[in-house]
């Protein structure tokens, strides 16, 4: 079980969800800059997503949390980010799988599915934990990515 208190995000919405996971993943960042993690090496990344609206579904819920987690743990679990060509490459520092580009990516991923719900709820906030020691907070500017 994760327990960790998140930064907050303002907004206006009635109602706001939060849901946590973790996923083990390997990347590499294709930069000198980079040091030892320009080689290949693996985390336990832990995520919280914040996702807000004013609307609930047939199901009373803003989103099913159970799908949430499954759309980025199916994705990205066990799997080395690099070869994840549709999201990461290794030309264009904005698709290297840092901690910022993979939180951005998640809330890509998330936004793109909530697009598709009649409630359209939004995805306000992707809190990544990379290491015990390194994090990135990504918010989507005024809803756009
Ligand atoms: N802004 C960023 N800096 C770094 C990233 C990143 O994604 N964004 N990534 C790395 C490495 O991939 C590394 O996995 C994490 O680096 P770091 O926090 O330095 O890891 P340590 O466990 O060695 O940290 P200590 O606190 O010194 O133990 C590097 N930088
Ligand atoms: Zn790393």
């Amino acid at each position: 079980m994760i327990h960790q208190i998140y930064p907050s995000v303002q907004h206006p919405y009635r109602y706001e969800l939060n849901k946590d996971f973790h996923f083990a993943a390997a990347h590499y960042v294709p930069s000198d800059d980079a040091g030892k993690c320009q080689y290949v090496h693996g985390h336990t990344y832990f995520a919280n997503i914040t996702i807000a609206g004013d609307e609930l579904d047939h199901s009373g819920f803003l989103v099913n949390f159970a799908v949430i987690k499954k759309l980025i743990h199916d994705r990205f679990d066990h799997t080395l980010l690099n070869n994840d060509t549709a999201n990461f490459n290794d030309k264009e520092p904005e698709r290297f799988p840092t901690t910022e580009v993979v939180a951005r990516t998640i809330a890509e991923i998330v936004q793109s599915h909530l697009d598709r719900q009649p409630n359209k709820p939004k995805c306000l906030q992707v809190f990544l934990r990379e290491t015990p020691t390194s994090y990135v907070v990504y918010r989507p500017k005024d809803g756009v990515m």
